[in-house]
C-alpha cells in the first residue's frame, strides 16, 4: 500500500518545502489540479528534477484532449497523471495508449461515478488504475467513507482512495487494502506534517 501526498492550494513554496518535510514517509507526490493550473508544467519538471527517485503523479484531471495532456504530462516527468471517467471513451483511450507509448501509468479518477456500468465499461477499455474519490467541495457533506468500495467490488482494478482521508477514518480504509491512499490536507494543514505522514505510513505499513 503506497500512500501519496496531495499537494492543493499552496504555492510553489509551500510544495517543495511540505515535500522536503515529509518525503521519508510518502510514496507519491501528487502535483494538484490547482497547482498545475497555477504554475503548468514547470513545477512538475522541478518537482522531478528535485525527487528523481519519487513517484509523481500529475492530476491533470483531463476530461478532453486526452493524448495532447497525457503527453504534457509524462514528458515533463510525471509517471502518473490523471483523467476523468466521465470523460468520453475516445479521450481515456488516447490516455492509456499515450501511457503504453511511454511507459507511464494513468489513473481514471470515478469522482461522481455512481453507475456499475461505467465500472464495466472502464474494464473493456482496458483500465487497470482507478480512483475512488470525494471531491473537495462534496466533502462538506462528509469525506471518504468504505462503503465507496462496493463500486468496484469484484473488479479488476488496482484502488486509490482520496477525500479528506485523516488519521481518524485511515484504519477503518486500510483494512479494504487499497492500493493507494491519497492524503492532503490532513498532512498538508497539519500543525505537524511530518508526525502526521509518519503515523499514516506506520498505519499503511502494518
Ligand atoms: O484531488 C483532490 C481534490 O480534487 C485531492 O488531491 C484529494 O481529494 C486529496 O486531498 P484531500 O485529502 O485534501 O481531500
Amino acid at each position: 500500500m503506497k500512500l501519496q501526498l496531495a499537494l492543493d492550494r499552496l504555492t510553489e513554496h509551500e510544495c517543495f518545502r511540505l515535500v522536503e518535510e515529509v518525503e521519508e514517509y510518502i510514496d507519491i507526490i501528487e502535483i494538484g489540479t490547482g497547482v498545475i493550473k497555477e504554475y503548468g508544467m514547470a513545477i512538475v519538471k522541478e518537482m522531478r528534477a528535485c525527487y528523481p527517485d519519487k513517484l509523481i503523479l500529475s492530476d491533470m484531471k483531463t476530461c478532453d484532449a486526452g493524448r495532447h495532456e497525457a503527453y504534457q504530462a509524462f514528458k515533463a516527468g510525471s509517471d502518473i497523471m490523471t483523467v476523468m471517467a466521465l470523460a468520453s471513451d475516445l479521450t481515456i483511450k488516447d490516455t492509456l495508449q499515450a501511457g503504453e507509448e511511454m511507459g507511464t501509468q494513468v489513473m481514471v479518477d470515478l469522482l461522481e461515478v455512481r453507475s456499475k456500468d461505467r465500472i464495466t465499461e472502464l474494464e473493456q477499455l482496458g483500465v487497470s488504475l482507478v480512483s475512488l474519490h470525494v471531491g473537495k467541495d462534496k466533502q462538506s457533506e462528509g469525506g471518504f467513507t468504505t462503503d465507496l468500495f462496493s463500486l468496484v467490488k469484484e473488479s479488476s482494478f488496482k484502488i486509490a482512495v482520496a477525500g479528506g482521508i485523516n488519521l481518524e477514518s485511515l484504519s477503518e480504509i486500510v483494512q479494504e487494502e487499497p492500493d493507494i491512499i491519497i492524503v492532503g490536507s490532513a498532512i498538508t494543514a497539519a500543525a505537524h506534517p511530518k508526525i502526521v505522514a509518519k503515523e499514516m505510513k506506520r498505519l499503511i505499513s502494518r
